[in-house]
């Protein structure tokens, strides 16, 4: 029987994959094989602010020759049993789990987050692809009489390009790998030039898995991106990011009008009901926000609370924001990492220099980075805030929440709804029907009643209004990646 890896096994593992990093180079895979790039860039871990690697900067022939190699290996990879391909897939989730500790350690290195909440990540990853090979796309009879058949068909769209962020980087690479992928397309990924470690990792770990040319993952910056969404070779982009970079990607894209998958940025509002219980939601309340350093586009991050619970719920939430362990990622016992990278903990100060400027609004615990190295800021809590305030109106994407007084649940909904992000929402109270009745008022791509965070594999997954462009996740996130073909044909012999 194998023994469960102790905490201190696991800090061996991390010790001994950080090191390794300084003996083995980072690279990217490239029709089946490791590449370098004469070109390189720094990683930054964020908890020291110091470089912890380097990586390849891929150049344009770089690009080329992947987007080549994709295109050769495709035919031969849609032609494969839709088993087959599940099979690969199964087996890259088993990559997956056998690497866990190596892989979160580099997640934790590179972009910030608990060790534990870490390998939760890594852990979650396999799960997703384990749910999304229960899915299969078959062609749909839609109608078939004496006179005619017509029938749709999918099929894959060719090559995709994949292009991520730097807060999850697993969880929100693998599910655009597993959808394409079993839809029959090959890939181009391309990480954030923020936190590439545990991708390029994986894809290293996996490269025998899928013929060559079938799964191809590429550092690069910004620019290397908007190649990616220009290249006649590709067929469609999905891409996770910030809005103003979404409207970047949809505008490179345009020319060869491919097909687009565009999870954007969120500012999710939770409207607290007035007969809610404040010390039984606290803490989950709480969760929602501050998850990954407040670094998850669907995190809550304006709170609507009624004038009769209004104090009690700012002392709840800024009791346990007080609390809170902000520090070293690799600690066992620290619950909030730093911010990923400086020009997000520069934008957090921004934020927060607002808020100080605003007169009445209360900074009740926090307001202020950490001095010493990193890019750690106090978990934030803002009483008396309202809309017109950085903090309330933008995505601050950092461990900050502004706590909103209402006095009328309509007027609640009116101003959740107000803006232009519709990524999630969610309604908390004790009286469930009228909880989800108010829900069902709330405009957003995922809205919960008395939870808030967290995907389905199964259910479709994306933004409503400026949050994004089409879903993944479920069946509808699968044919995302395959083109719908109605065949008209004559009737069934
Ligand atoms: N809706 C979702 O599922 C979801 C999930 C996670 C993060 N996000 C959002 O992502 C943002 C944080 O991530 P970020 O700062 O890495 O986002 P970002 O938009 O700055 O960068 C995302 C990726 O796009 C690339 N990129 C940058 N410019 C490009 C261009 N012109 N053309 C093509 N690619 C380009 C980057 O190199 C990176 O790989 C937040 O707004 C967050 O809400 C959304
Ligand atoms: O699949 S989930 O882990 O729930 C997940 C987490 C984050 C995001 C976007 O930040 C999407 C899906």
């Amino acid at each position: 029987m194998t023994s469960q890896p102790t905490p201190s096994d696991r800090f061996t593992t991390a010790t001994a994959t950080i090191a390794e990093l300084d003996r083995r180079p980072v690279r990217h895979l490239i029709g089946g094989a490791l590449a370098d790039s004469d070109a390189h860039f720094e990683v930054i871990n964020p908890t020291t602010g110091q470089p912890c690697a380097r990586a390849p900067e891929a150049t344009r022939e770089q690009l080329d020759e992947a987007v080549a190699r994709a295109r050769e290996a495709q035919p031969a990879w849609a032609a494969l049993r839709w088993e087959d391909r599940r099979e690969a897939l199964l087996q890259l989730a088993a990559v997956l789990r056998e690497h866990q500790d190596e892989l979160a350690a580099l997640i934790t290195l590179e972009q910030g987050k608990p060790l534990a909440a870490a390998r939760g990540e890594v852990g979650r990853s396999a799960m997703l692809i384990e749910q999304f090979v229960t899915l299969r796309v078959e062609p749909e009879v839609l109608r078939s009489n004496a006179t005619e058949r017509i029938e749709v068909h999918y099929r894959p769209l060719g090559v995709v390009g994949a292009i991520t962020p730097w807060n999850m980087p697993l969880v929100l690479s693998v599910p655009k790998i597993a959808h394409a992928l079993l839809a029959g397309n090959t890939l181009v990924v391309k990480p954030s030039p923020y936190a590439p470690l545990a991708t390029l990792r994986l894809a290293e770990l996996a490269r025998k898995l899928f013929p060559p040319g079938v799964l191809n993952v590429l550092a690069g910056g910004n620019a290397f991106g908007q190649w990616m969404s220009e290249h006649p070779g590709i067929a469609k982009i999905s891409f996770t990011g910030s809005i103003p970079t979404g409207r970047r990607v949809m505008g490179s894209a345009a020319g060869t009008l491919k097909r687009l998958t565009l999870e954007l940025g969120g500012n999710d509002p939770a409207i607290v009901l007035p007969d809610a219980d404040i010390d039984a939601i606290a803490q989950r309340l709480y969760d929602a926000v501050f998850v990954n350093c407040g670094q998850v586009c669907m995190a809550i991050k304006r709170l609507y609370v009624p004038d009769a619970l209004y104090e009690k719920a700012c002392e709840a939430l800024a009791g346990i924001a007080r609390e809170a362990r902000v520090g070293d990622p690799f600690d066992p016992a620290t619950q909030l990492g730093p911010v990923q990278n400086r020009a997000q903990f520069d934008i957090v100060q921004a934020v927060l220099e607002d808020t100080r400027a605003r007169a009445g609004a209360r900074i009740l615990t926090g307001g202020k980075a950490l001095s010493g190295p990193g890019y750690f800021i106090e978990p934030t809590v803002v009483a008396d805030i309202a809309e017109g305030a950085r903090m309330v109106d933008e995505e601050p994407f950092g461990p900050v929440l502004p706590i909103i007084r209402y006095t009328d649940v309509d007027d609640a909904v009116a101003r959740a709804n107000a803006g232009p992000h519709g990524l999630g929402a969610s309604v908390w109270g004790t009286d469930v029907a009228r909880a989800c009745e108010v829900a069902s008022r709330l405009h957003a791509g995922t809205v919960w009643v008395n939870r808030h965070v967290g995907a389905d594999p199964l259910a479709p997954f994306g933004g409503a209004k400026q949050s994004g462009v089409g879903r993944q996740y479920g069946l509808t996130g699968l044919k995302g990646y395959m083109e719908a073909i109605t065949m008209v044909l004559p009737p069934a012999a």
